[in-house]
């Protein structure tokens, strides 16, 4: 008789509670193919649940001093930390990354949010200003904003969900969080783990299902008076409509189209095998990722001869494998979206110069069904291409030439995205310049993904609404009032 496989069975947490579901989703192993976890398919009902829960802890952890609420978050720390190794596992088994990046990665970013957080809390501080002639002290105080919907992505699932619910129950709030129904074991994981890190039931609360259900359930609740949304922008719009009649705070941290500019002074050693990792990490599936590579024309057959043998070497493998730099992709219709774009670059006449479609992808047998695909490095293609404009959010990226300093900066900006940017040049005063021009949220110059927990983090145009950060993250998830004392 066949052996049948044991699901992994996922319920969601609320007071503090784990609570079985009426109905549940697939969850697949991208490198795989199958079906190996089962997803709470909550709805309406749960969210009101967890708005119950949520909303009786509330004034128990709004009344906790920011000393006391950051020693819970130390500890959560500690104890996210001591379960890395399998947190990393599960991360890889659920997303298709591989264990390296997880373990490197995902899981000590998780880490380091609620350590950062826990400590950006203790050193906040408030405005005051004075009127002598009338006799008046104004200051402000802060306060938190009461229950925070958080709602996050499948591509650095508890990187994502943790750099919202640490900031957030920092601040005094209590949340309700919706991880993506593709990638929630890791969140699921996290919850084992609160009770004994000291967080109070209905402090945290996970609720697992899809967008359109359960997530607009969160949306539209008149009690969660904030929602902080990371993913798609057609999501975020959905989301802003649906949150319009309740004026609720938004925080929409959404898509790029990141733009990397190499001029001819750059430091080719470095840049080269930096821009193959912006372009190809965690499967090209993060927001910060390259897809676009300008080069000055004079060095531009130089650096795509060694960008593609470079690329070449970017190993896709079974995300078991300490030696893959790739995995697999989130889901066979990601996958798909993906390479339609390849497809639709080759209809327009543009050359494919390695990955798909031009070399082999050996992989075992087990693993033939996975959602893998090779890099895929495009040239001679025009600005206009849906390749240029569109984000592609996987192993895709494009490299053009250009020649002076006005141009690249031109096209550059010419995508409705402004999220990140890199900038390759030995010309310290050229960086500074062709930084501060560059529409983007974000520039690195002659590095990438440096990340600086303390400054804004986040996009303009239609890369998102809003900051994340110490302070940023800080005044989205409490809420400002000024006092006027006349003496
Ligand atoms: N700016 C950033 O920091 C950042 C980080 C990661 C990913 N992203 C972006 O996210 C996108 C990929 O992630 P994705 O496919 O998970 O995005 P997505 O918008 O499909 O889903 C994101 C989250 O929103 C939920 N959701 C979907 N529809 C919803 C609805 N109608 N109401 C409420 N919630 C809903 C999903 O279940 C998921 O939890 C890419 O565009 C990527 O650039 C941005
Ligand atoms: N918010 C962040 C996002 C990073 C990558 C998204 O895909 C961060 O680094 O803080």
């Amino acid at each position: 008789m066949a052996a049948t496989k044991t699901l992994l069975m996922l319920e969601n947490f609320i007071g503090g509670k784990f609570l079985p579901s009426h109905s549940y989703i697939d969850s697949y192993d991208p490198s795989t193919g199958e079906v190996y976890c089962r997803v709470p398919n909550s709805g309406k009902e749960e969210i009101e649940a967890a708005v119950e829960a949520a909303r009786a802890a509330f004034p128990g952890w709004s009344s906790r001093s920011p000393q006391e609420r950051s020693q819970v978050l130390h500890r959560l720390a500690d104890l996210l930390e001591l379960s890395l190794e399998d947190l990393a596992q599960a991360e890889s088994k659920d997303q298709g990354k591989t264990v390296t990046l997880a373990r490197t990665m995902d899981i000590p970013r998780s880490v380091q949010n609620f350590r950062f957080f826990a400590s950006s809390i203790l050193h906040h501080t408030s405005e005051c200003t004075q009127m002598d002639h009338l006799g008046c002290l104004h200051y402000t105080v802060r306060a938190p904003v009461g229950i925070a919907g958080l709602i996050s992505p499948w591509n650095l699932p508890l990187y994502l969900l943790t750099w919202k619910i640490a900031p957030a129950i920092a601040a005094g709030n209590t949340v309700i969080a919706k991880p993506s129904e593709m990638t929630s074991v890791t969140a699921w994981m996290m919850c084992k783990l609160l009770d004994k890190a000291g967080v109070p039931p209905g402090v945290v609360n996970i609720v697992f299902g899809t967008g359109p259900r359960v997530g607009e359930a969160l949306v539209s609740h008149p009690e969660v008076p904030l929602i902080s949304f990371t993913g798609s922008q057609p999501t975020a719009e959905r989301i802003t409509q649906l949150s319009a009649p309740h004026c609720k705070k938004l925080s929409l941290e959404l898509g790029g189209k990141n733009p990397a500019i190499i001029f001819e002074d750059a430091n080719l050693e470095e840049c080269v095998p930096t821009t193959v990792r912006s372009s190809f990490a965690n499967q090209g599936e993060i927001c910060l990722c390259t897809s676009r590579i300008f080069v000055q024309k004079s060095i531009y057959s130089d650096f795509l001869k060694r960008f593609v043998e470079a690329t070449r070497m970017w190993k896709v493998g079974v995300p078991s494998d300490p030696s893959a730099s790739m995995g697999a992709l989130i889901s066979k219709a990601h996958l798909e979206k993906v390479r339609s774009y390849i497809q639709k670059a080759r209809a327009e006449g543009a050359r494919v110069l390695c990955g798909e479609g031009v070399d082999k992808l050996d992989l075992p047998p087990r693993n033939q069904a996975g959602y893998f695909m090779l890099p895929t490095v495009i040239t001679d293609i025009k600005d206009e291409s849906c390749c240029m404009k569109e984000e592609i959010f996987g192993p895709v990226t494009c490299v053009v030439p250009f020649e002076s300093e006005e141009e690249v900066i031109r096209r550059a900006n010419s995508v409705k995205y402004g999220l990140a940017a890199t900038v390759w040049s030995g010309n310290v005063g050229r960086v500074h310049r062709v930084a501060k021009k560059l529409q983007s949220g974000l520039v690195w110059t002659n590095c990438w993904l440096i990340r600086e927990l303390n400054l804004p983090f986040g996009g303009m145009k239609s890369s998102g609404v809003g900051r994340e950060g110490a302070k940023d993250s800080y005044e989205f998830f409490t809420e400002v009032k000024t006092i006027t004392v006349k003496h």
